[in-house]
């Protein structure tokens, strides 16, 4: 190894990595207060060549730095499967075999973020079917076919179907060797290990991992909180400087049960509490009907937030509202449409973010669900086909659903207020 890169493998100062101090974040031995977004596609634009976008993803970076949002969740894994809505193309291309091109996208994306002063928060599977994700782990060890959602419309089924993933010995193995390839991966750009590497605040186990669903899904609810723990044991033994999250949605993704959440997030390997927030896929707000349900869905979320603020606050460990999402006016999806309910929840969500971080409670900053950026669809159906643009909105839904585009103006304009506001605390 150069000189150079022996220099570069160095482990940064301590201080540059996020750590946890109580319910804080601390960075640089201050608090760490945030505003992010979901920015999954990251890595698929900082692919070389036509496989990405490096300008666009320059781009995206810096209209997202302008506008104070600096926390990216970011999708680091993904696998090849027949599922219909599921994206193309992955980075675990069959059990074990990686896309490299990929990966180099991940380290280009994150040499950029560095510049910016960015941090990264991995997230290393998915328990729904858009990125491949547990239910494909679980068809590559059983030789059955994938339970496809978008084609049996059976949610439940879906859910129970992925949830096997905790119990599959051989789906943990491959699991567990993909995490440990990637936090010992050396970024090709700037030769610094991604376990050195304090761009990276957090590996978090997975998207929305869900214990199951339903009565069935509670039978699950031991092995859910024992994948969690010893996951996260795993993970934070091969890279101590760095946090441990889960991808949780809360309650509402531990089958509506805050008993189980606390459990699955008492671990001492995960480092801080995650939820998310999403009035329109759990029936609280109707955006077609948004006169009528704007008042009763913003209390409901309010109720939501504040909830797990307490959770949080009682286990002493940070909370990061890392998913929330409203649609544009109408249901129309298309960037010329307004967003004028969108504009009045984030205010919203904000205003309360804001104000009880300043009250030192444990709410330490938000990732809105998503930005979409420069991203456009050409399809008039509005469903995502391999090749096309990447916007915000994963394959398995309409392109423009809950996106922020760069020329949302309004939008971008309570961002910056909030990251205003945050940096101010
Ligand atoms: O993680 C997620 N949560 C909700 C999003 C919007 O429905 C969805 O696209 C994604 O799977």
């Amino acid at each position: 190894m150069s000189q150079e890169t022996l220099v570069a493998t160095e482990t940064a100062a301590p201080s540059a990595f996020v750590q946890v101090k109580g319910k804080q974040f601390q960075l640089a031995g201050k608090p760490y207060y945030f505003v992010g977004t979901n920015f999954w596609y990251g890595a698929y634009l900082g692919a070389a060549g036509a496989k990405g976008d490096r300008a666009r993803l320059i781009q995206e970076l810096d209209q997202l730095k302008a506008a104070g949002v600096t926390n990216l969740r970011v999708l680091a894994a993904s696998e090849a499967s027949a599922l219909v809505m599921s994206l193309k193309p992955a980075i675990q291309t069959a059990p074990g075999q990686i896309d490299e091109d990929l990966w180099q996208g991940l380290d280009f994306l994150l040499a950029e973020m560095a510049k910016r002063e960015m941090k990264a928060v991995l997230f290393l599977n998915n328990f729904w079917q858009w990125s491949g994700g547990m239910s494909q782990y679980v068809a590559w060890q059983t030789g059955e076919p994938v339970l496809d959602p978008d084609l049996t419309k059976d949610w439940n089924a879906f859910m129970q179907n992925s949830a096997r993933f905790y119990r599959l010995a051989e789906s943990q193995a491959l699991y567990r060797s993909l995490i440990k390839q990637l936090i010992e991966r050396t970024n090709t750009v700037t030769g610094v290990a991604y376990k050195a590497d304090p761009t990276i605040m957090s590996w978090q186990l997975a998207n929305e991992p869900r214990p199951g669903s339903g009565e069935a899904g509670a039978e699950n609810a031991e092995v859910y909180v024992q994948w969690v723990h010893e996951t996260a044991q795993f993970i934070k033994q091969l890279a101590p400087q760095q946090l441990v999250s889960t991808g949780s949605e809360g309650s509402r993704g531990a089958l509506d049960d805050m008993n189980l959440f606390i459990e699955a997030h008492q671990s001492p390997f995960v480092d801080y509490l995650t939820f998310h927030l999403w009035p329109k896929n759990w029936q609280w707000f109707d955006i077609t009907q948004a006169e009528q349900t704007y008042e009763s869905g913003l209390a409901t979320a309010k109720t939501y937030i504040e909830q797990h603020i307490a959770v949080a606050d009682q286990m002493n460990k940070p909370l990061v509202m890392e998913e929330f999402g409203i649609e544009r006016d109408g249901a129309d999806y298309r960037p010329q449409a307004t967003t004028v309910w969108r504009d009045k929840f984030y205010s919203e969500f904000f205003q309360l973010i804001e104000k009880e971080a300043k009250a030192g409670r444990s709410i330490a900053g938000s990732n809105f669900w998503t930005w979409g950026g420069a991203g456009r669809t050409q399809r008039a159906d509005f469903i995502w086909q391999a090749g096309d643009d990447y916007l915000g909105d994963p394959p398995q839904e309409p392109q423009g659903l809950n996106s922020v585009f760069d020329q949302d103006q309004s939008t971008i304009g309570i961002l910056k207020a909030h990251a205003a506001a945050m940096n101010a605390l």
